[in-house]
């Protein structure tokens, strides 16, 4: 087990939705530096607006959340980025008629001597994601989809946040990619990068995690390490079902 850094993000008594919709209701959580925490639950269970509500992109209808001390509840998106959080939303959301090397500059977006700093930071991302780096010209549109995502991470990478926000990476990839996606996750914990990762691909989402949150309509159901929510009955009957049986099948 890590050692646990210090409390990075706290998360207090949140409660956010829709106009009058109320969906994430009393969340409380923190994370410290250098964790990758999972946050997984059903279909609706109020995961993206979880995310939403950490980077400013929901106000939340009450409680605050704390970013290294700071209390960023309310600020922007652009003021949260700023900070040191990015928020890579499910589905990658790139630019059609953009280059690769084009988000990558794009990501440098307000960065303080971003002249200076882009040769070293592409080469950072080039180097985690080589495939990218052979692809400095090609458009966002006609990449694959593991290809597209890691554009997406690799954009995010070039602020050198402090935290990100990584929803559904696995989303419409093969299972090969996806192992790709997430040895990258497991590379950022190297660099000291906290990671929020929603996944509802719950197995992989705990063998990476060091932490992590059950959410069930809109509450956190059970929260702890990766091996206390694999070991969770409820987690398990309702999450984990095949796995288990598969599990089951392999020792007969
Ligand atoms: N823009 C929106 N306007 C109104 N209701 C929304 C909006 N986005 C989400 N909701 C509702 O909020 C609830 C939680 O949705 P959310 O996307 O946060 O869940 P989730 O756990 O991320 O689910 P999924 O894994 O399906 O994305 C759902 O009932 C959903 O219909």
């Amino acid at each position: 087990m890590r050692t646990q850094g210090e409390e990075l993000i706290t998360v207090s008594g949140l409660s956010a939705g829709y106009g009058t919709v109320p969906v994430i209701r009393s969340v409380d959580f923190t994370v410290h530096t250098g964790e990758i925490f999972a946050v997984v639950g059903g279909n609706g269970a109020g995961k993206t607006t979880l995310l939403s509500t950490i980077s400013g992109l929901l106000h939340p209808t009450s409680g605050s959340v704390r970013l290294a001390g700071t209390d960023i509840t309310g600020w922007s998106p652009e003021r949260i980025v700023a900070h040191g959080l990015v928020h890579i939303p499910e589905g990658r959301r790139l630019f059609t008629g953009l280059t690769v090397a084009e988000h990558l500059r794009l990501g440098l977006w307000n960065v303080p001597n971003r002249r200076k700093v882009e040769r070293e930071r592409t080469d950072r991302v080039v180097d985690l994601f080589p495939v990218l780096g052979e692809r400095m010209d090609a458009y966002a549109e006609v990449l694959s989809g593991g290809e597209q995502q890691m554009l997406a991470i690799g954009q995010a990478l070039m602020r050198e946040p402090r935290v990100l926000l990584l929803d559904e990476p696995s989303i419409g990839l093969a299972p090969v990619i996806i192992q790709r996606v997430f040895a990258v996750v497991d590379r950022l914990r190297e660099q000291n990068l906290t990671v929020i990762l929603v996944e509802q691909r719950v197995n992989q989402a705990l063998a990476l995690a060091d932490r992590g949150l059950v959410m069930r309509h809109g509450r956190i159901e059970v929260v702890g390490t990766a091996a206390e929510l694999a070991e969770d009955p409820v987690l398990r009957a309702a999450y984990l079902g095949a796995a288990v049986a598969g599990e089951q099948r392999n020792k007969e």
